[in-house]
């Protein structure tokens, strides 16, 4: 029979956490080594051996957690918001003198979601417009999104690579924040409602015309088939993944 894989979760008693705890305690070729909290000590994943480590905490911890992890040769499955290119160009430098570690950092680990920005991505470019409205519970601590961060990117890209402008908008308006944010020049609208989980919308519009593209996450176990793939996967993809696509195989 072939060995455990040795897995730490940090964040462990967030809703995510809770969620990847269970998930990885109830898969059969892993074992929890660690369930940690903001007051527990990085050491022990040293200590208890962990290969592989779960970041599900807040964006301001996630950086030093994923770098110390790197120093010590764990790989890292990151969930959590806040990386921007800054933070991603810092870590691929770190990673370049370790080769043999992986990193995954995927801002949302749904399936559904995944295949949700692959799709706006091929439709960029045939609509003359495209917004992204992305809802969420009350509690979440960031806005906009990762996921809708990470959409509208690849939206802009598409957009960009077929000579499409990304958001042709003549509006004035006469009240700051009323068209959203631009994220690489597409809007970004964001909702925070009591009842809601994790949603998210690309409308896409031309003359006569729309297609929106929707996911939801109703719970947290819609993401944890996405977070044990990541563990499974990330020793064997060295160096910086960003996004649960590159773990997938979307083509054909
Ligand atoms: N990638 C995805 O699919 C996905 C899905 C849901 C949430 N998220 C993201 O994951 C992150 C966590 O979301 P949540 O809803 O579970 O938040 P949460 O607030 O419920 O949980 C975060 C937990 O991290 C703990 N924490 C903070 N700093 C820590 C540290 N240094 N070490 C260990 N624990 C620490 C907090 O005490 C808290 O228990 C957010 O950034 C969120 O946007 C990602
Ligand atoms: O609940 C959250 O917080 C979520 N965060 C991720 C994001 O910001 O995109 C993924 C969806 C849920």
């Amino acid at each position: 029979m072939s060995e455990m894989l040795k897995v730490a979760v940090l964040g462990a008693r967030g809703r995510m956490g809770t969620a990847a705890v269970a998930a990885i305690e109830g898969a059969p070729d892993m074992e929890l080594v660690a369930a940690l909290g903001r007051s527990d000590p990085l050491d022990t994943l040293v200590e208890k051996g962990a290969q592989v480590v779960v970041d599900l905490t807040v964006p301001t911890s996630t950086e030093a957690n994923v770098r110390f992890a790197v120093e010590h040769g764990i790989h890292a499955v990151v969930g959590t918001t806040g990386w921007d290119a800054a933070r991603l160009a810092s870590l691929e430098k770190l990673l370049a003198g370790r080769p043999e570690t992986g990193v995954l950092i995927a801002p949302n680990f749904a399936l559904g979601s995944v295949l949700a920005t692959r799709f706006a991505q091929q439709a960029a470019r045939y609509f003359d417009s495209v917004e992204i409205i992305e809802l969420h519970h009350p509690r979440k601590v960031d806005a906009p999104s990762g996921t809708a961060l990470r959409t509208a990117q690849l939206v802009a890209k598409a957009r960009a690579d077929a000579g499409v402008p990304a958001a042709p908008d003549a509006t004035e308006t006469t009240l700051v924040g009323a068209r959203g944010a631009r994220v690489s020049g597409i809007p970004v609208h964001s909702v925070r409602l009591a009842g809601l989980v994790a949603h998210q919308e690309v409308l896409l519009g031309s003359e006569g015309e729309q297609l929106t593209i929707r996911h939801d996450s109703f719970n947290h176990d819609s993401f944890m088939p996405g977070v044990l793939l990541g563990v499974r996967t990330v020793s064997n993809r060295p160096g910086l993944t960003v996004g649960l696509d590159g773990y997938l195989d979307l083509e054909g």
